[in-house]
């Protein structure tokens, strides 16, 4: 066995082989089997992404409108769960929701054991299809809100925003909501990919790999910097503060800035562009740009100061808030997008699978330590 000590944080470590997502973090490549994000950014959906992601290639027309019906059919949430939903405290955050509920649907799913890749499939058709339906419901009742039932002929975008607002949402919504989507789908063995499958590794179901990954999600150096790097554009606002100065003043006190940095890209992250470009258009479609100026400021002051690019987390920031959605939905709309890569690799890993299980450095006392009986220590 090597006794070399892998980096921290496993930096630069290959650890499968994947067929999924391909990344060249120097040339600010990503692609989806292969297909540059850009042009998946330009053409397509969020179903037809799912699609490639889940089988490996772009669908006919007919398999197209197979998938987009398998998914709007499963638009169809057990009342156990919608009854979890209104038994939830209020100061309840919706990510903490939608870990538990999607723990929770696997009590309800036929399929739940089931880890054979038709199985999974299915089970991934439904949590694409739920997730969202999950976020949307939540925030509603929290709000005291009626609910909305599922509209199977709108598109999985469409969907979403209408359960969450109650109209339907305009064409530029849905399509930037459905790109956002596109550009959240897939990342490699980012924290939570991996997390599903360390998990789906031991064969357990792909509800638990899910559950798991939603909680590394969570966490402010992965899906929950959207979140943060909205609070921080409140704070500055809020202060008064110029951007630069409240910046630099982070900078003297070592404080990160959410939404700079990443472990693979030294260029500016793909999906970055996409979600500027989204930010300013939607900010000046709405007469209101604060939020992409204040934005476009913290970001060339950071590139200048610290060489440090804005990620994917940044500028969704900034393009929810135009959308009119809460901060704290940013992190569950990751999810569910992310929903369609996590299924991916779950069902890869199950379709090939060995344990996942490393060793570790130890550190700790010499062996053998002596061990002293409790009255004599
Ligand atoms: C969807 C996603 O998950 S995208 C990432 C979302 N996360 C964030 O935006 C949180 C802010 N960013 C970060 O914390 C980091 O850049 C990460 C977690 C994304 C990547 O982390 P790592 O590759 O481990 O880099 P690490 O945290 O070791 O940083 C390396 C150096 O850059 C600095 N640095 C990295 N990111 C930032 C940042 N956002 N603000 C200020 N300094 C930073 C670190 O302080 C460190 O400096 P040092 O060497 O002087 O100590
Ligand atoms: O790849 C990563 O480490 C984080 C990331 O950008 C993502 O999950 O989208």
């Amino acid at each position: 066995m090597s006794t070399a000590v892998a980096p921290k944080g496993l930096e630069g470590i290959v650890a499968t082989t994947s067929a999924i997502c391909w990344i060249d973090g120097d040339a600010g490549v990503l692609s989806y089997r292969g297909i540059d994000i850009h042009e998946l950014a330009q053409f397509s959906s969020f179903e037809e992404t799912t699609y490639l992601l889940w089988f490996g290639k772009l669908p006919s027309t007919a398999e197209l409108a197979e998938f987009t019906g398998h998914l709007s059919v499963a638009r169809e949430l057990n009342s156990k769960i919608v009854d979890f939903l209104r038994s939830v405290p209020a100061n309840a955050t919706p990510m903490q929701v939608l870990r538990t509920a999607v723990s929770l649907l696997s009590i309800y799913d036929a399929d739940e054991a089931d880890c054979t890749h038709d199985a999974n499939v299915r089970k991934s058709f439904r949590l694409t299809a739920q997730i969202p339906m999950i976020v949307a419901l939540f925030d509603r009742i929290r709000k005291g809100k009626s609910l909305v039932e599922a509209d199977k002929s709108l598109s999985h975008a469409a969907n979403f925003l209408w359960m969450l607002n109650g109209e339907k949402p305009s064409d530029t919504a849905t399509r930037a909501f459905d790109i956002a989507l596109i550009l959240h789908a897939d990342h490699e063995l980012n924290a939570s990919t991996f997390a599903a499958r360390v998990i789906a590794a031991t064969l357990a179901d792909i509800h638990s790999a899910i559950t798991g990954a939603i909680g590394a999600l969570k966490g402010p150096l992965h899906g929950g910097a959207n979140e943060a790097t909205m609070r921080l554009l409140y704070a500055i606002d809020k202060a008064g503060a110029d951007p630069v100065e409240y910046v630099k003043q982070m900078f003297a006190e070592k404080k990160k800035i959410s939404g700079f940095g990443h472990r693979v890209y030294h260029t500016e992250d793909p999906r970055a562009t996409h979600l500027r470009r989204m930010s300013e258009e939607l900010g000046k479609a709405a007469g209101n740009t604060k939020w992409f100026d204040l934005s476009r400021k913290i970001e060339l002051f950071v590139k200048q100061e610290k060489k440090l690019n804005a990620n994917v987390d940044f500028y969704s920031a900034s393009t929810y808030t135009t959308l009119g959605i809460d901060i704290d939905l940013f992190t569950p709309i990751f999810a569910i997008s992310r929903i369609s890569g996590w299924a991916a690799h779950v069902i890869e890993q199950h379709d090939d699978n060995r344990l996942i299980r490393p060793r570790a450095d130890y550190t700790g006392p010499a062996y053998p330590a002596t061990y002293i009986p409790i009255e004599k220590r």
